[in-house]
């Protein structure tokens, strides 16, 4: 199968690589030339630009986005709107909202999927787990793709009609809040507490059998490991917030209590106020982990 792939940052570029690397052909294109050079180097076919890539892909096209959600997605599609009929399928693989996508499926003649990645730079590797909202036949035409970059064939499913694969990744953060939330609690209270303890250790032992085990407290072992017991310089400030405040609102029109949601999103914006809060900290140096998202240092 031929891909083309918009958007070739911390996401986009793994996109490329797996898909590559199952044996079929990428179209890559970013605004970035630098970007595009990269996925050159990996094998992609570079675009100079949107019309460069839906020539390149002829019919029957399929195009994966991985730009920033919000406008970069709106601008794309209005430009390859011109290019898209109905036998070509576009998806988009960010961490767009789920009333955009019902949106934007509605306004455009290719068949659109909404898809909620989940995994982080350790796709890479691993592969990502793949949340699928649209139409069931555009799943099962991209379904070599999604093999390809989910962990394999358990690791992605079609959730239902448009939207529903970007709603099950928006409830998915506001889980990863309050999971980031409690794991902070947990090693703010061992680290002020009566003992003298190595949160690496704690954190490792855990991780070996225990109820709580988990990625976010691989991730929780990485950062003690790397940054020292106290977490060294990293700051309490913690960026980001933007799906939790969708699964919250969502929550409240729908009238279902999510305390714990809700909570652990309020302490993500009362980390703004720099009070030093131990489980802050650790938010913040997790969202490094599963994000490569920038982590706030003291003192900058
Ligand atoms: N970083 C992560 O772990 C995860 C990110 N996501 C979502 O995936 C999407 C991409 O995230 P990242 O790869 O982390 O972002 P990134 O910032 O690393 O990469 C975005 C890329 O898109 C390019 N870009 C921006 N506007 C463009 C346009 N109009 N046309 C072509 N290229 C354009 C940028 O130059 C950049 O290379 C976002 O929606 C994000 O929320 C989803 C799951 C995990
Ligand atoms: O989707 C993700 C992880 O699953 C991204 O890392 C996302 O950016 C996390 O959300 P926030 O930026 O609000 O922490």
């Amino acid at each position: 199968m031929q891909l083309g792939v918009i958007g070739l940052g911390r996401m986009g570029q793994i996109v490329v690589d797996r898909v590559l690397d199952a044996g079929h052909d990428v179209v890559a294109f970013d605004l970035d030339a630098a970007a595009v050079a990269t996925a050159a180097d990996a094998g992609a076919r570079p675009a100079e630009d949107l019309n460069d890539l839906t020539d390149r892909l002829g019919e029957g096209k399929r195009i994966w986005l991985m730009v920033p959600a919000g406008e970069a997605v709106d601008a794309t599609l209005s430009e390859l709107e011109p290019h898209l009929d109905a036998e070509d399928v576009v998806v988009d693989g960010g961490n767009s909202h789920f009333e955009s996508s019902v949106r934007r499926a509605e306004s455009t003649d290719a068949a659109y999927l909404d898809c909620g990645t989940s995994g982080g730079p350790a796709g890479a590797e691993l592969g990502f787990s793949l949340m699928i909202g649209g139409p069931e036949w555009a799943y099962e035409a991209m379904t070599p793709v999604f093999d390809a970059i989910a962990t394999g064939p358990a690791g992605h499913d079609r959730m239902g009609p448009s939207g529903s694969g970007h709603y099950v990744k928006m409830v998915h953060n506001g889980v990863e809040y309050a999971l980031m939330q409690t794991y902070g609690e947990g090693f703010e209270l061992l680290a002020n507490g009566r003992y003298d303890l190595d949160l690496e250790s704690v954190a490792r032992t855990w991780n070996n059998g225990a109820v709580i085990r988990s990625w976010l407290l691989e991730l929780c072992e990485e950062a003690f490991r790397e940054e020292g017991n106290d977490l060294g310089d990293v700051a309490d400030h913690v960026a980001g917030g933007s799906t939790g405040t969708w699964t919250v609102q969502e929550a409240l029109e729908q009238e279902i209590p999510v305390p714990l949601i809700y909570q652990a999103l309020a302490e993500r914006f009362g980390s703004r106020a720099d009070d030093g809060r131990f489980a802050r900290r650790l938010a913040n140096r997790l969202r490094y982990g599963f994000g490569r998202h920038e982590v706030q240092r003291r003192g900058e």
